[in-house]
């Protein structure tokens, strides 16, 4: 049997990959970061390249390091930031437009005149979304637009489109597989979460051929083999799922009520909520947890922009910290006294709010606010913002306990002072979990589960360790006073 997955998470900051053993530990890992392009207010951009450079250079380096040859890996599982959108020529492989990223603001306007048109509650009912310039249909209307003879390309074939899992997996299989898996699809706005198809009168609502779009398939599936150049041999994909989707299934949330809350670059909450579709009453989003053996599995998902690129605001736009480490003492040393409140909606609002106009504010400062006040308000506002989402959700799902524990992961819950202070704010328990790459770990999982390499779900949930539990310690009162110092902030700048 070949001794390890290879598990590739391209990440919005940073490409990895990690070379997994059957017993869950890693044999090798290698991680480079991905430049980043604001070309103007609101707009964020990839160079496609950059983003296939990195996972090939990753992968090669995992190899390398573990001394590992193609015929050693029993398959390739992909994970990735989602909605982020790319449209190449079939014939090539290159993009014809750098990739649009999932918080690129450019299409706000579009989206308010689908709004304005009446679109919105044909989008809710069938993609479980809201209409935001977030997710990838506006964003492919976007580039078919602003790239000449580009639209009329789409409609030849000439071209396709693909989130970036599906962009890397053309590109691995040496441009022969242009498929993508049910949980990126079910991010694109153009895709029917209940009857596990591309929509028709969706497409035609946002303007995208069909011409361009990927084959959908299951997360654990058969998707094609690499282009035995790449690695001097042919090496197997088999695992496939956006990465807040790949952390639940890191987390093994397997049953109906658990919640897993990531803090990468944004934070994702994602509530399994079984076989049922739930529709939100609170704004939250509906989507697909995962697909197995033709099985859905769905979720309510809050979706929040802006939580590890608040400490990156601190570090790179203030510098008031040198690394994203030193936020937790400075944060740890703030006046209690001082209610500074951030608001971080520096690309506009994400769930429940839905306002991709508003922009970011600071709210209570006075003479004696300084870097502490401002580094614990950044920490803080991650917290408030994961509050709005569990109210949410349990607004919507008030069976089976939900959010009782909330599982974390993601780079930003190494802040021991942030977690703390989430369990505080949302007065439940919060796990972070021993094994620190759940993300990845839940892209190695589907990849092995589908080829036999990893045990069923109930054997690798029981795998799953502790590392620490935040217990909530805050009072009632101080609790109850900081929320609505938050609510007071958000409602002044979405009246
Ligand atoms: N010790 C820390 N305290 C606070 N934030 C941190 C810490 N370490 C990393 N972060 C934040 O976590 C984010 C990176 O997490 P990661 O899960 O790698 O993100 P992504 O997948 O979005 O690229 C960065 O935004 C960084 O600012
Ligand atoms: O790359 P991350 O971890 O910030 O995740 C990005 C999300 O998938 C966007 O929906």
């Amino acid at each position: 049997m070949a001794a390890y997955i290879l598990a590739i998470d391209q990440g919005t900051t940073s490409s990895r990959a990690l070379l997994v053993r059957p017993d869950g530990s890693v044999a090798a890992s290698a991680q480079q970061e991905l430049p980043q392009h604001f070309p103007a207010s609101g707009q964020v951009e990839q160079e496609a390249e950059d983003i296939f450079g990195t996972v090939l250079s990753c992968c090669r380096q995992a190899l390398d390091k573990a001394g590992a040859a193609a015929a050693d890996i029993a398959a390739i599982g992909i994970t990735n930031q989602r909605e982020t959108t790319l449209v190449w020529e079939r014939a090539t492989g290159r993009a014809i437009h750098r990739a649009i990223v999932w918080q690129d603001r450019r299409t706000a306007d579009a989206c308010a005149r689908l709004e304005a048109d009446g679109h919105g509650a044909l989008v809710r009912a069938r993609t479980g979304l809201v209409i935001d310039p977030y997710f990838s249909a506006t964003k492919i209307a976007h580039i078919l637009d602003a790239v000449p003879g580009a639209r009329a390309r789409a409609e030849r074939g000439d071209l396709a489109f693909g989130t970036v899992d599906s962009f890397l997996l053309f590109r691995l299989t040496g441009g022969r597989v242009h498929a993508t898996d049910a949980t990126n699809a079910a991010r694109t706005l153009l895709f029917d979460i209940h009857t596990g198809a591309w929509d028709a009168d969706l497409l035609a609502v946002f303007g995208v051929p069909a011409a361009l779009l990927p084959e959908v398939r299951d997360c654990a599936a058969d998707f094609g083999v690499t282009d035995p150049a790449l690695f001097g041999g042919p090496i197997v994909v088999r695992g496939m799922a956006g990465d807040q989707q790949a952390a639940m299934v890191g987390q093994a949330c397997f049953a109906p009520g658990m919640v897993k809350s990531t803090y990468g670059t944004g934070c994702f909450a994602l509530l399994n909520t079984g076989e049922t579709p739930v529709a939100s009453r609170n704004r939250l989003l509906t989507t697909i947890a995962y697909q197995i053996g033709g099985k859905r599995t769905y979720a309510l998902e809050g979706s929040i922009f802006v939580a590890g690129a608040a400490v990156q605001w601190l570090r790179d736009g203030l510098r008031i910290i040198a690394q994203a480490g030193d936020s937790d003492r400075l944060a740890a040393g703030a006046d209690e006294t001082q209610d500074v409140i951030l608001v971080p909606a520096f690309v506009g609002l994400g769930a429940p709010y839905w306002r991709p106009e508003v922009r970011g504010a600071l709210f209570g400062l006075t003479r004696g606010t300084g870097p502490a006040e401002l580094a614990r308000a950044a920490l803080e506002s991650v917290c408030f913002q994961t509050c709005d989402l569990i109210d949410a959700m349990h607004a919507d799902w008030p069976g089976a306990g939900a959010a009782t524990v909330l599982r974390v992961d993601g780079g930003m819950t190494a802040s021991d002072y942030t977690m703390q202070r989430l369990a505080d704010l949302i007065g439940a328990p919060v796990d972070r979990p021993a094994e620190k790459e759940t993300t990845v770990m839940g892209a190695a999982y589907l990849a092995g589960l589908s080829c036999g390499f990893f045990p069923p779900p109930e054997a690798f949930a029981a795998r799953w360790r502790l590392d620490r539990r935040f217990a909530p310690a805050m009072t009632g009162e101080a609790r109850q006073a900081r929320l609505a110092a938050w609510r007071d902030a958000v409602g002044r700048l979405t009246a």
